[in-house]
């Protein structure tokens, strides 16, 4: 009876006249995608031969890959009420503690989430923390000053990249003033590295629980109670914590906890605080809070215990990416002389204020060419495709399929961002600003995701984005060096990320 259901499972795409590479029972594609070294490519690979919707399954469950444009607008914008939530492991949606944060919520918890998130990044709260961001990025030229005093010496950029997103999220989020450039052993840039590098444990769990669903609740409850029985440990026995460590997503929440609490005990200076932490702060509320599908009702607050898990996915949803952008945004400057000259020919034309980051902030937001800059450099590297998944929450027809609840849509988002006909006339393979002027296809471009899921702290990256590369490139000029191609060879996990950005930077000299 099981082989027979699960090969009747296995019938869905064929029944719907959607092609696929052919699965193996049990797993579906589920092996393929996780042994294979770049899930990108594999999307694209399998769309060069199935087109622009085809069918995988994970285990059992279908999973459409779709570079459709028109399919795709439907699933992110048009019918977001159907697919309002993403893919994520069995064992992440068991709850234990209401302590959920806006990337693994959906429904009306997700809307409330959202609903009061959203103000956080919005233009006048980013220019209040322009200064905190602005303190980072003069800490990191301040490191550089003093790693170039040998004149051509190649420095590894990502390094130095890493430092200062971490810095920013320590200082915008945690509320905390951290100096990664100079202590390189900062533990919480050692643990937000970790989060990154998913046990192979945990990983297996997580594999096993989406194979087989009713295993998530015994597994989770596993990992729990190990987590549990370790951070016990270290409290009740302090000098375990040589031997035994605490898991890196522990250890990080429970130092937001200590703040929050800190912060909570002492009211009277938060009035000036302008971080995300203290503006989420205001936000919350330990009342209890009922989540409905109707609007009205819903309360437009956050629920204390979610405040913790949100900044912890702010740190970790903004560290590796905004760092990874701006290794990006510099192997272009480096390798594409003529392009950076632009840059800096566009930078120069303003006047920049020494201190008064808020204005610079506004300056930043009509530099035309940077902007163009910014997307055309996103559009060619973009950085996670896992992240931007959606699932079925209720059966739906899209652009004439009938899709079953439960169903995933994965976005094959290097087909898109290589797609001539939604790039051209130019050929996409070729890093040309100007295509952005013209108007394209609402989701031709996706580095952030689309609709009202995108990613919440977009403008928050760019800001730092443009903040960065401008103090950058007007005290100096980058160059390439003998290992810049050797560095950025690209490998794929959460993030698609190149391993090192080798560049020499020179001194701009002024002539007075
Ligand atoms: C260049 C930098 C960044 C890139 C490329 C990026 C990319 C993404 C993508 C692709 C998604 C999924 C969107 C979707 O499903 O449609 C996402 C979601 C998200 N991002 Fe970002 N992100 C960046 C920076 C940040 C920063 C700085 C923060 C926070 C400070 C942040 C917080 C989040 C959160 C909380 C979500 C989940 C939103 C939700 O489910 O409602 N991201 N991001």
């Amino acid at each position: 009876f099981y082989v027979w259901t699960t090969n009747n499972r296995y019938d869905y795409f064929k029944h719907r006249g959607i092609s696929g590479p052919p699965h193996c029972f049990f797993f579906g594609h589920y092996k393929m995608l996780w042994s294979s070294k770049s899930l990108s490519k594999q999307l694209k690979e399998w769309t060069g031969q199935y087109g622009s919707i085809y069918g995988l399954f994970i285990g059992t469950t279908p999973m459409y890959v779709v570079s459709d444009v028109d399919f795709l607008q439907e699933v992110y914008i048009k019918q977001f009420s159907s697919f309002h939530s993403r893919m994520i492991g069995n064992i992440l949606r068991i709850e234990t503690d209401g302590r959920i944060h806006l990337f693994r919520a959906f429904g009306a918890r997700w809307r409330r989430q959202r609903h009061v998130i959203n103000p956080t990044f919005s233009s006048a709260k980013l220019k209040l923390m322009s200064p905190l961001v602005n303190g980072c990025i003069e800490a990191m030229l301040n490191k550089i000053s003093t790693m170039t005093t040998t004149q051509h010496k190649e420095i590894n950029m990502y390094e130095l990249y890493k430092r200062l997103t971490m810095d920013v999220i320590c200082r915008c989020a945690f509320g905390i003033y951290t100096d990664m450039q100079n202590d390189i052993n900062n533990p919480y840039l050692l643990k937000s590295a970790e989060v990154f590098k998913t046990d192979a444990d945990d990983m297996l769990l997580m594999r096993l629980s989406n194979l087989i669903p009713s295993l998530a609740r015994p597994l989770h409850d596993i990992l729990f109670s190990t987590a549990e029985f370790r951070r016990r440990l270290i409290d009740a026995i302090p000098f375990l914590s040589n031997f035994i460590t605490e898991l890196p997503h522990l250890w990080l929440m429970n130092r937001v906890r200590e703040v929050v609490d800190q912060r909570a005990k002492s009211s009277s200076d938060t009035k000036e605080r302008v971080d995300l932490l203290q503006l989420m702060m205001d936000a919350s509320t330990a009342d209890p809070v009922i989540d409905t599908a109707n609007d009205h009702v819903t309360s437009k607050v956050l629920k204390f215990e979610e405040l913790i898990p949100n900044i912890f996915i702010f740190m970790v949803a903004g560290y590796e990416t905004t760092s990874t952008a701006l290794a990006y945004s510099t192997y272009v400057l480096a390798t594409r002389p003529e392009i950076q000259d632009k840059l800096i020919e566009e930078i120069n034309r303003h006047n920049w204020k020494k201190n008064n980051a808020e204005e610079n902030y506004e300056m930043a937001n009509i530099l035309q060419y940077l902007d163009l800059f910014l997307r055309e450099v996103l559009r060619m590297y973009p950085m996670t495709v896992k992240a931007m998944t959606r699932e079925c929450n209720a059966n739906a027809t899209v652009c004439g399929h009938t899709i079953e609840k439960g169903s995933i849509i994965q976005p094959d988002i290097f087909s898109i961002h290589y797609n001539p006909d939604l790039w051209g006339p130019e050929d996409p393979n070729l890093f040309i600003p100007e295509r952005h002027l013209v108007k394209r296809h609402p989701i031709a471009w996706m580095p952030f995701g689309v609709g009202p899921r995108n990613c919440v702290g977009m403008r928050f990256a760019l800001m730092e984005l443009k903040m960065c590369l401008i103090e950058l490139l007007q005290q100096y000029r980058i160059l390439p060096s003998d290992r810049t191609e050797e560095g950025f060879q690209r490998r794929e996990k959460i993030v698609i990320q190149p391993s090192a950005i080798y560049v020499k930077l020179e001194k701009i000299r002024f002539s007075t």
